[in-house]
């Protein structure tokens, strides 16, 4: 099952970037959430959470560099080729997106592994969200298929179910509703659908916020909160889950630009939590964190370097580069050679 996962984790802001109000974002939040949850009850058997195997990474043609139409294979050591795709979780083959006139996405291809920690990376404008919101179900593709679990999705959430993957979307403006309390936020989906009682939400939505360091702070306001403390207010709400369901499935978390805007104190502590929810961290009760693999959309280099394993260079439309976090700064590609430089000089024109 695909659905947004960890609270109103739908846009919250208008089509031209504009804050809904809370009120009118907690009416959206009724209209597609209950439709989320329905699909959850139905489904929630074809789950077997957390038994892939192991992460076996694969370089395949999106490595090689593409460059004025030529082509040009870049080595990558620690990328091995395999055949074994049991452990893929999303799958975007081919998908091409335009807006009106313009096209945004001309052909990506990219895999998605159960426990990896993805970033895709690229100069502004070239459709990173655009791949997030494709991935999460909030737009479609024109042309191409996205694969959730092997199973091809045939539009977006609220018009299919599929079984088997949570996948949530941890917005840039963190997206709470200014109106409700730290405690309402956090735990509005359960709130709102479960039919959990409201000392176990409460306790649970304790327990995720001890999980991003957070203590006491259940009673504030988002406008109380420092802009950091709102980004992990909303990590919070995007690993808290109904423990009274009979499986839980693995999920997928998105991110975008996580860290956009803060100091690189606040930074370090956003990419900290996120590698410590995912399954192969710690969270801050030291407990293993339940997120399976994420998938990052960043233009920070700590982010790149501290929470991230794997990349994925997106320019004009397609994946010109994958390799691994280490990789990107020695690699030949000059694409890559200029992002990671941020030279004025080469391929990629302003
Ligand atoms: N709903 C939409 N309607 C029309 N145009 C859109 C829409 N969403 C995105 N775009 C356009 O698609 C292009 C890609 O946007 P997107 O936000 O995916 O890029 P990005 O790579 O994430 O950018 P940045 O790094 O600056 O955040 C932009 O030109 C944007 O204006």
């Amino acid at each position: 099952m695909v659905s947004l996962s960890g609270g109103p984790l739908f846009p919250l802001t208008t089509s031209n970037g504009a804050s809904l109000s809370t009120r009118s974002a907690a009416a959206d939040a009724r209209m597609i959430i209950p439709f989320c949850f329905k699909q959850r009850k139905k489904h929630r058997k074809v789950v077997c959470a957390c038994v892939a195997s192991p992460l076996n990474l694969r370089s395949d043609e999106s490595s090689a560099m593409i460059l004025n139409g030529s082509s040009k294979s870049e080595h990558l050591s620690t990328v091995p080729e395999t055949e074994n795709d049991s452990d893929v979780l999303i799958e975007c083959r081919d998908v091409y997106k335009s807006f009106g006139e313009k096209q945004i996405l001309s052909g990506v291809s990219f895999k998605i592994r159960h426990s990896e920690a993805v970033g895709i990376i690229g100069p502004s404008g070239t459709g990173k969200s655009t791949v997030l919101k494709i991935i999460a179900g909030l737009l479609a593709p024109d042309e191409g298929e996205v694969y959730i679990r092997g199973r091809k999705r045939a539009g977006l959430i609220s018009d299919e179910e599929i079984s088997g993957l949570r996948i949530g979307l941890v917005f840039q403006s963190a997206a709470l509703f200014d109106s409700l309390t730290v405690r309402e936020n956090v735990g509005f989906l359960l709130y709102e659908n479960s039919s959990m009682s409201h000392d176990q939400i409460t306790k649970l939505v304790k327990e995720s916020l001890a999980a991003v360091g957070l203590k006491g702070v259940e009673d504030r306001l988002p406008s109380e909160l420092s802009g950091g403390m709102k980004k992990r207010v909303a990590l919070a709400r995007s690993i808290i889950f109904d423990t009274t369901k009979e499986a839980i499935e693995p999920e997928v978390l998105l991110y975008d630009e996580p860290t956009a805007g803060l100091d690189p104190i606040a930074s370090t502590v956003v990419e900290d939590l996120i590698r410590s929810v995912h399954i192969k961290g710690q969270d801050a009760m030291g407990s293993p964190g339940k997120i399976a693999s994420y998938v990052v959309v960043t233009h920070q280099h700590s982010t790149i370097n501290r929470a991230i394993d794997r990349l994925l260079f997106l320019y004009k439309g397609k994946i010109v580069w994958q390799g691994m976090t280490h990789e990107f700064t020695s690699s030949t590609n000059p694409i890559v050679q200029q992002f990671a430089s941020g030279s004025l000089d080469g391929p990629i024109k302003y």
